[in-house]
Protein backbone atom coordinates (compact mmCIF):
# COMPACT_ATOMS: atom_id res chain seq x y z
CA UNK A 1 0.00 0.00 0.00
CA UNK A 2 1.23 3.64 -0.58
CA UNK A 3 -0.44 6.32 0.59
CA UNK A 4 -0.30 9.94 -0.64
CA UNK A 5 0.33 13.00 1.55
CA UNK A 6 -0.60 16.68 0.37
CA UNK A 7 1.23 17.56 -2.51
CA UNK A 8 -0.42 21.22 -2.54
CA UNK A 9 0.87 24.26 -1.01
CA UNK A 10 -1.76 24.14 1.42
CA UNK A 11 -0.13 27.64 3.24
CA UNK A 12 -1.03 29.13 0.12
CA UNK A 13 -4.96 27.97 -0.17
CA UNK A 14 -5.46 29.02 3.62
CA UNK A 15 -4.34 32.61 1.94
CA UNK A 16 -6.10 32.54 -0.82
CA UNK A 17 -9.35 31.10 0.24
CA UNK A 18 -9.23 34.15 3.25
CA UNK A 19 -9.12 36.82 0.08
CA UNK A 20 -12.29 34.76 -1.72
CA UNK A 21 -13.75 35.08 0.90
CA UNK A 22 -13.37 39.10 1.56
CA UNK A 23 -14.62 39.01 -2.24
CA UNK A 24 -17.93 37.18 -2.04
CA UNK A 25 -19.05 37.98 1.96
CA UNK A 26 -19.87 41.63 3.26
CA UNK A 27 -19.37 40.48 6.56
CA UNK A 28 -15.98 38.39 6.15
CA UNK A 29 -14.84 39.16 9.45
CA UNK A 30 -17.66 37.33 11.76
CA UNK A 31 -16.75 34.64 13.90
CA UNK A 32 -18.35 31.64 11.57
CA UNK A 33 -15.60 32.55 9.08
CA UNK A 34 -12.46 32.86 11.70
CA UNK A 35 -10.98 29.15 10.64
CA UNK A 36 -12.82 28.77 7.43
CA UNK A 37 -9.77 29.01 5.24
CA UNK A 38 -7.68 26.86 7.46
CA UNK A 39 -10.52 24.08 7.23
CA UNK A 40 -10.87 24.29 3.59
CA UNK A 41 -6.53 24.09 2.98
CA UNK A 42 -7.38 20.92 5.16
CA UNK A 43 -10.10 19.82 3.21
CA UNK A 44 -8.38 20.75 -0.68
CA UNK A 45 -5.50 18.24 0.90
CA UNK A 46 -7.92 15.57 1.38
CA UNK A 47 -9.52 16.00 -1.65
CA UNK A 48 -6.49 16.40 -3.92
CA UNK A 49 -4.46 13.96 -2.23
CA UNK A 50 -4.06 12.00 -5.71
CA UNK A 51 -2.28 14.78 -6.78
CA UNK A 52 1.32 13.42 -7.77
CA UNK A 53 0.40 9.82 -7.73
CA UNK A 54 0.35 7.49 -10.25
CA UNK A 55 -2.71 5.06 -10.09
CA UNK A 56 -0.87 2.11 -11.16
CA UNK A 57 1.45 2.35 -8.26
CA UNK A 58 -1.59 1.97 -6.12
CA UNK A 59 -1.72 -1.34 -7.39
CA UNK A 60 1.19 -3.26 -5.39
CA UNK A 61 -0.58 -6.67 -4.67
CA UNK A 62 -0.38 -9.04 -7.86
CA UNK A 63 -0.71 -12.75 -7.46
CA UNK A 64 0.83 -15.34 -10.41
CA UNK A 65 -2.58 -17.04 -11.58
CA UNK A 66 -2.11 -19.26 -14.77
CA UNK A 67 -5.43 -20.96 -14.22
CA UNK A 68 -8.26 -17.82 -14.16
CA UNK A 69 -9.35 -16.86 -17.82
CA UNK A 70 -12.37 -15.78 -16.81
CA UNK A 71 -13.78 -11.87 -15.86
CA UNK A 72 -13.14 -10.35 -12.61
CA UNK A 73 -15.75 -7.69 -12.04
CA UNK A 74 -15.04 -5.19 -8.91
CA UNK A 75 -18.51 -3.44 -9.10
CA UNK A 76 -20.09 -0.70 -7.66
CA UNK A 77 -17.12 1.31 -6.21
CA UNK A 78 -18.47 4.69 -4.71
CA UNK A 79 -16.08 7.85 -5.50
CA UNK A 80 -16.46 11.88 -4.90
CA UNK A 81 -14.15 13.95 -7.28
CA UNK A 82 -13.78 17.28 -8.58
CA UNK A 83 -14.57 18.63 -11.86
CA UNK A 84 -11.52 20.88 -12.93
CA UNK A 85 -13.70 23.68 -14.79
CA UNK A 86 -15.70 24.30 -11.94
CA UNK A 87 -14.16 23.50 -9.01
CA UNK A 88 -17.46 21.22 -7.91
CA UNK A 89 -17.90 17.70 -6.94
CA UNK A 90 -19.13 14.85 -9.26
CA UNK A 91 -19.81 11.67 -7.92
CA UNK A 92 -20.97 8.20 -8.00
CA UNK A 93 -19.65 4.89 -8.80
CA UNK A 94 -17.03 2.82 -11.10
CA UNK A 95 -16.86 -0.90 -11.85
CA UNK A 96 -14.30 -2.35 -13.82
CA UNK A 97 -13.94 -6.15 -15.19
CA UNK A 98 -10.56 -7.52 -16.57
CA UNK A 99 -9.64 -10.82 -18.08
CA UNK A 100 -6.81 -12.58 -16.61
CA UNK A 101 -3.63 -13.64 -18.16
CA UNK A 102 -0.65 -14.58 -15.86
CA UNK A 103 -1.59 -12.29 -12.86
CA UNK A 104 -4.84 -11.19 -10.49
CA UNK A 105 -5.03 -8.12 -8.54
CA UNK A 106 -5.34 -7.43 -5.00
CA UNK A 107 -9.07 -6.12 -5.42
CA UNK A 108 -8.68 -3.83 -2.50
CA UNK A 109 -5.95 -2.20 -4.94
CA UNK A 110 -8.37 -1.52 -7.64
CA UNK A 111 -10.32 0.46 -5.29
CA UNK A 112 -6.95 2.47 -3.69
CA UNK A 113 -6.58 3.17 -7.89
CA UNK A 114 -9.76 4.58 -7.75
CA UNK A 115 -9.14 6.49 -4.98
CA UNK A 116 -6.11 8.25 -5.86
CA UNK A 117 -7.34 9.21 -9.75
CA UNK A 118 -10.37 10.64 -8.36
CA UNK A 119 -8.87 12.72 -6.06
CA UNK A 120 -7.64 15.81 -7.82
CA UNK A 121 -8.94 18.11 -10.14
CA UNK A 122 -10.61 15.38 -12.72
CA UNK A 123 -13.22 15.07 -15.63
CA UNK A 124 -14.96 12.10 -15.75
CA UNK A 125 -13.43 10.47 -19.18
CA UNK A 126 -10.36 10.92 -18.06
CA UNK A 127 -10.76 9.32 -14.96
CA UNK A 128 -12.52 6.27 -16.47
CA UNK A 129 -9.21 6.13 -18.66
CA UNK A 130 -6.86 6.19 -15.86
CA UNK A 131 -8.14 3.36 -14.17
CA UNK A 132 -8.38 1.34 -16.99
CA UNK A 133 -4.62 2.17 -18.06
CA UNK A 134 -3.37 1.50 -14.71
CA UNK A 135 -4.66 -2.21 -14.33
CA UNK A 136 -4.16 -2.63 -18.04
CA UNK A 137 -0.21 -1.40 -16.84
CA UNK A 138 0.16 -3.21 -13.89
CA UNK A 139 -1.91 -6.58 -13.79
CA UNK A 140 -1.38 -7.10 -17.96
CA UNK A 141 -4.85 -8.77 -18.54
CA UNK A 142 -5.93 -10.38 -21.96
CA UNK A 143 -8.63 -7.26 -21.44
CA UNK A 144 -10.25 -4.58 -19.34
CA UNK A 145 -13.34 -2.53 -19.41
CA UNK A 146 -14.31 0.04 -16.86
CA UNK A 147 -17.49 1.93 -16.50
CA UNK A 148 -18.29 5.22 -14.34
CA UNK A 149 -21.32 6.24 -13.81
CA UNK A 150 -21.88 9.84 -11.92
CA UNK A 151 -23.71 13.26 -11.28
CA UNK A 152 -21.90 16.46 -11.96
CA UNK A 153 -22.83 19.22 -9.36
CA UNK A 154 -22.01 21.56 -11.69
CA UNK A 155 -25.21 20.23 -13.98
CA UNK A 156 -27.14 20.05 -10.83
CA UNK A 157 -26.94 23.19 -8.65
CA UNK A 158 -25.99 25.95 -11.21
CA UNK A 159 -25.70 26.03 -15.14
CA UNK A 160 -28.36 24.12 -16.77
CA UNK A 161 -29.66 22.51 -13.43
CA UNK A 162 -30.15 18.74 -13.97
CA UNK A 163 -29.78 17.46 -11.23
CA UNK A 164 -30.65 13.33 -10.97
CA UNK A 165 -28.64 13.41 -14.21
CA UNK A 166 -26.22 10.34 -14.76
CA UNK A 167 -23.20 10.52 -17.39
CA UNK A 168 -21.78 7.26 -18.00
CA UNK A 169 -18.28 6.53 -19.43
CA UNK A 170 -16.60 3.78 -20.30
CA UNK A 171 -12.61 2.48 -21.17
CA UNK A 172 -11.76 -0.54 -22.95
CA UNK A 173 -7.78 -2.06 -23.30
CA UNK A 174 -6.82 -5.01 -24.84
CA UNK A 175 -3.63 -6.61 -24.32
CA UNK A 176 -1.52 -7.52 -27.03
CA UNK A 177 -2.75 -10.25 -29.18
CA UNK A 178 -3.34 -13.42 -26.83
CA UNK A 179 -1.71 -12.24 -24.22
CA UNK A 180 1.58 -13.18 -22.85
CA UNK A 181 0.98 -16.81 -22.81
CA UNK A 182 -0.70 -17.41 -26.37
CA UNK A 183 -4.04 -17.67 -24.67
CA UNK A 184 -7.01 -16.44 -27.13
CA UNK A 185 -9.07 -13.79 -25.30
CA UNK A 186 -12.75 -15.52 -24.99
CA UNK A 187 -14.18 -12.38 -24.44
CA UNK A 188 -14.78 -9.69 -26.66
CA UNK A 189 -14.83 -5.95 -25.38
CA UNK A 190 -18.76 -5.94 -25.98
CA UNK A 191 -19.01 -9.11 -23.88
CA UNK A 192 -16.97 -6.68 -21.12
CA UNK A 193 -19.13 -3.83 -21.46
CA UNK A 194 -22.34 -6.40 -21.47
CA UNK A 195 -21.21 -7.75 -18.19
CA UNK A 196 -20.55 -4.28 -16.94
CA UNK A 197 -23.66 -3.20 -17.88
CA UNK A 198 -25.53 -6.23 -16.37
CA UNK A 199 -23.98 -5.84 -13.19
CA UNK A 200 -25.10 -7.77 -10.06
N1 LIG B 1 -16.61 16.15 -21.03
C1 LIG B 1 -16.74 16.59 -19.79
N2 LIG B 1 -17.27 17.81 -19.59
C2 LIG B 1 -17.40 18.23 -18.32
C3 LIG B 1 -17.06 17.46 -17.22
N3 LIG B 1 -17.35 18.16 -16.09
C4 LIG B 1 -17.87 19.33 -16.51
N4 LIG B 1 -17.90 19.38 -17.86
C5 LIG B 1 -18.39 20.39 -18.79
O1 LIG B 1 -17.44 21.38 -19.04
C6 LIG B 1 -18.11 22.40 -19.77
C7 LIG B 1 -17.52 23.74 -19.51
O2 LIG B 1 -18.19 24.61 -20.38
P1 LIG B 1 -18.03 26.20 -20.35
O3 LIG B 1 -18.96 26.77 -21.37
O4 LIG B 1 -16.59 26.56 -20.49
O5 LIG B 1 -18.47 26.58 -18.86
P2 LIG B 1 -19.89 27.11 -18.37
O6 LIG B 1 -20.23 28.40 -19.05
O7 LIG B 1 -19.85 27.15 -16.88
O8 LIG B 1 -20.87 25.95 -18.88
P3 LIG B 1 -22.31 25.51 -18.34
O9 LIG B 1 -22.07 24.43 -17.33
O10 LIG B 1 -23.03 24.99 -19.56
O11 LIG B 1 -22.97 26.71 -17.73
C8 LIG B 1 -19.57 22.26 -19.40
O12 LIG B 1 -20.27 21.81 -20.54
C9 LIG B 1 -19.58 21.18 -18.32
O13 LIG B 1 -20.77 20.42 -18.31
C10 LIG B 1 -16.49 16.17 -17.47
O14 LIG B 1 -16.13 15.40 -16.56
N5 LIG B 1 -16.37 15.79 -18.76
ZN1 LIG C 1 -18.05 21.23 -13.81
Amino acid sequence: MTSAGPKINLAAVEVAVGAILKYIDEDSGREGLWRTPERVAEMYGELFSGVGTDPAAEIDAIFSDDVTHDPVLVADLPFYSMCEHHLLPFFGRASLVYVPDRHIAGISKIARALETTARRLQVQERLTGQLADAVMFRVKPLAVACRVEAEHLCMSMRGIQKPGHRVITTAIRQGPGGGENGATPAYTPSDLLGLLNNRG
